[in-house]
C-alpha cells in the first residue's frame, strides 16, 4: 500500500508517536543515561502504564520536572512538525526565564523532602467531585491522628492570599481544570515539609493524574495506600448541588459540576487504575450514609496500627 506523506504525518499524529518521541529525546537529554536504549524502553512501559500516549507530557520522562527551558530550545520547535508539548494546561510556557530557573531551583531543592519522609505513612485520598473525601479525612484526623492537606483547599488559600498566581488559579479551578502539576506538588510538599513530626498524612484530591502521582513519590515519598471513595456521578452531582446552596464556591455550579465529573473519568479514574496495579487501592463505598461510610474507613486505618 503506497503511503503519501500526509498520511503518514496523520497516522503518528493519530497514536500520539511525535509527542513521546520528543519526551524521550528530552528524557535522554536530561539524563544522558549510560544506557539509552533501557532508559528509552522503560520511558515506552511508563507510557503504558500511566495509559498510553495522550498522557504523555513534554516532561514526562524528566525526573523532578520541571526541567530548564533550554530542552525545547535545544530540539528546535518543529521536530516532527508538532508543537512541543507543554507542561499541563501549557503554563510552563508562559513562564517568564527567571520563574524557570526558580522553578528548577525547586526543584532541586525537592529532593531532600523524600529522605526526611522515612517511612512515614502516606495516603493518597482519592475519589470524584463531592464524593465524600473531605468528610471522612475530617473523621479520620480526629480518630488517628493523620494530618491532613486538601489540595483543592491548599490552592483556595492561594487564591485568598492574594498572590500573583492567585486569579489564574480561580479561573481554572472555574473552568473544572486542573491546576499545574508544579503549582500543587510545590504546595503539598512545602506543608508537608512544615510538619516534620507528624506521624502520617492524608493527601486529599492528589494525585489528580497518574503524572502527579509519579512526580510525588520522586520528591516527597512512597504512597503506602490510596483511599478511593466512590460513589456514583447521580450521587456526587446531587451532593454537589446541596454543598453549592453554602459553600460559597466557584465551582459548585451544575456546568462546573460536569466538567469536574469529565476530568475526574479522564484523568483521575486511571489513578486509580495505576494504583490498583500496585495493590495499593482500599476502596469503600460512599453511597452510604457518612458514618457506615466511615466504619469501613475503621477497618482499613485500624490494621494500619
Ligand atoms: N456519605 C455521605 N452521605 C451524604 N452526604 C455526604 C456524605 N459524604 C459527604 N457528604 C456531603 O456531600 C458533600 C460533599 O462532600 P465532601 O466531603 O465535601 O466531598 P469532597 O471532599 O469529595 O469534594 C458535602 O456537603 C458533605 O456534607
Ligand atoms: O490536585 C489538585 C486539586 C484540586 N485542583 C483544582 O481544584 C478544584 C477543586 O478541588 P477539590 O479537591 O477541592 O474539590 P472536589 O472537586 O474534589 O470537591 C478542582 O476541580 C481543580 O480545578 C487541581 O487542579 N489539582
Amino acid at each position: 500500500m503506497t503511503l503519501t506523506p500526509q498520511q503518514g504525518q496523520d497516522y503518528l499524529t493519530e497514536h500520539g508517536i511525535p509527542q513521546v518521541i520528543e519526551s524521550i529525546m528530552i528524557g535522554l537529554l536530561h539524563e544522558r543515561p549510560e544506557d539509552p536504549l533501557t532508559f528509552m524502553q522503560s520511558c515506552i512501559e511508563d507510557t503504558k502504564r500511566i495509559g498510553g500516549t495522550k498522557h504523555v507530557k513534554w516532561d514526562s520522562f524528566v525526573p523532578s520536572s520541571p526541567v530548564s527551558s533550554i530542552f525545547p530550545s535545544i530540539l528546535g520547535p518543529d521536530i516532527f512538525k508538532t508543537e512541543i508539548p507543554q507542561m499541563t494546561n501549557q503554563e510552563y510556557g508562559q513562564l517568564s526565564t527567571t520563574d524557570h530557573e526558580h522553578i528548577e531551583q525547586e526543584a532541586s531543592s525537592e529532593k531532600t523532602t523524600s529522605g526526611a519522609m522515612g517511612s512515614k505513612t502516606i495516603v493518597f485520598v482519592i475519589g470524584g467531585p463531592g464524593s465524600g473525601k473531605g468528610t471522612q479525612c475530617e473523621r479520620i484526623v480526629k480518630k488517628y491522628g493523620f494530618t491532613h492537606f486538601s489540595s483543592g483547599d491548599l490552592l483556595r488559600a492561594e487564591v485568598a492570599s492574594g498572590s500573583s498566581r492567585g486569579e489564574e488559579l480561580k479561573a481554572m479551578m472555574g473552568r473544572g481544570d486542573l491546576v499545574p502539576l508544579e503549582t500543587i506538588l510545590k504546595l503539598i510538599k512545602d506543608n508537608i515539609a512544615s510538619q516534620p513530626d507528624s506521624k502520617g498524612f492524608l493527601i486529599d484530591g492528589y494525585p489528580r493524574e497518574v503524572q502527579q502521582g509519579i512526580e510525588f513519590e520522586k520528591v516527597v515519598g512512597s504512597c503506602t495506600f490510596v483511599l478511593w471513595v466512590d460513589v456514583s456521578q447521580d450521587t456526587m452531582v446531587k451532593r454537589l448541588l446541596k454543598r453549592g446552596e453554602t459553600s460559597g464556591r466557584v465551582d459548585d455550579n451544575e456546568e462546573t459540576i460536569r466538567k469536574r465529573l469529565k476530568t475526574f473519568v479522564d484523568s483521575t479514574e486511571p489513578v486509580i487504575k495505576y494504583y490498583e496495579e500496585q495493590n495499593k487501592v482500599k476502596r469503600v463505598d460512599s453511597e452510604r450514609d457518612v458514618e457506615t461510610v466511615f466504619a469501613d474507613v475503621e477497618k482499613i486505618f485500624d490494621n494500619l496500627q
